[in-house]
């Protein structure tokens, strides 16, 4: 039997033009596309071509010039209002005063949750994000990697139906990022949340993803929507199957005007 999932992202043609009083660019053009619910997805392109732009219009950071988006068939400011995204940036945004325990726990003591429930949740966040040693230290004391792992917690701390990622593992080495790429696909497959995960990395989106969005610049657009049939979980050694070369190369050659 085919399991039909619901649409969690609706955006349609979807456009975002920056304007100053000197230039105007066309960030965004006429995107239209459904994420599913539960589903793994990738913005991938160069620089500039919208993808920290669309992120930040799916989490009701911006407003479209132009096109309409639908999150869970609501507006993208209900959805943000009811609490339903998780946010983490490329780098970690963390308070060096506050010990890791009490970083995971500030959404839960900013929404006045109980403080037993927030000793709970925050125990098992460590442990989903494999901190639990570390809870008593702060941010400061802790590797690039795990300060990432924090942020991750924090952003699931309110159980999001939407974690949206902006490049959060560019700032590390290889080694660190392709682990730490593992360990996000385990959290993933325990919430279940739908995930946009932002990168410049093609071997990382074949990696994570369900489907790759590819997006190309001047105007930026969504030039092509990759499938990743690798099987799930997904393990290091697939990084050098055929499979996953042909999909390389398939993925270079969609790019449109780069
Ligand atoms: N606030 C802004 N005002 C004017 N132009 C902007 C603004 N934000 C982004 N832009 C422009 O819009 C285009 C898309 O930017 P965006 O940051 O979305 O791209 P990106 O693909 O995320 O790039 P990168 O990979 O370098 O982060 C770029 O040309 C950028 O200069």
């Amino acid at each position: 039997m085919t399991i039909v999932r619901t649409p969690e992202i609706q955006l349609d043609q979807v456009s975002m033009l920056y304007k100053t009083d000197t230039t105007e660019v066309l960030a965004l053009k006429d995107v239209t596309v459904d994420i599913k619910q539960g589903e793994f997805v990738s913005l991938l392109g160069p620089s500039g071509c919208g993808k920290t732009t669309l992120l930040r219009i799916m989490a009701d950071l911006i407003q479209p010039t132009n096109g309409e988006i639908k999150v869970a068939g609501e507006t993208a400011r209900t959805a943000r209002l009811a609490q339903k995204y998780g946010i983490v940036f490329q780098s970690p945004v963390l308070y060096d005063w506050r010990k890791v325990k009490q970083n995971i726990n500030l959404p839960l003591e900013m929404l006045g949750v109980k403080k037993a429930e927030r000793e709970d949740r925050v125990d098992s966040l460590l442990e989903l994000v494999g901190l639990e040693d570390f809870k008593d230290k702060y941010p400061w004391q802790l590797s690039g990697g795990m300060q990432q792992r924090v942020a991750i917690a924090r952003a699931l701390a309110m159980e999001p139906e939407i974690l949206l990622m902006d490049e959060p593992f560019s700032a590390l080495d290889e080694f660190s990022r392709e682990r730490l790429n593992e360990e996000l696909l385990s959290i993933w497959s325990k919430v279940g949340s739908t995930v946009v995960f932002v990168t410049h990395s093609i071997p990382e989106s074949i990696f994570l993803s369900d489907r790759v969005f590819v997006l190309s610049p001047h105007p930026g657009r969504l030039s092509s929507i990759v499938d990743i049939p690798l099987p799930r979980p997904r393990t290091q050694g697939m990084r050098n199957s055929p499979e996953f070369f042909q999909l390389i190369s398939d993925i270079r050659d969609s790019f449109e005007g780069v």
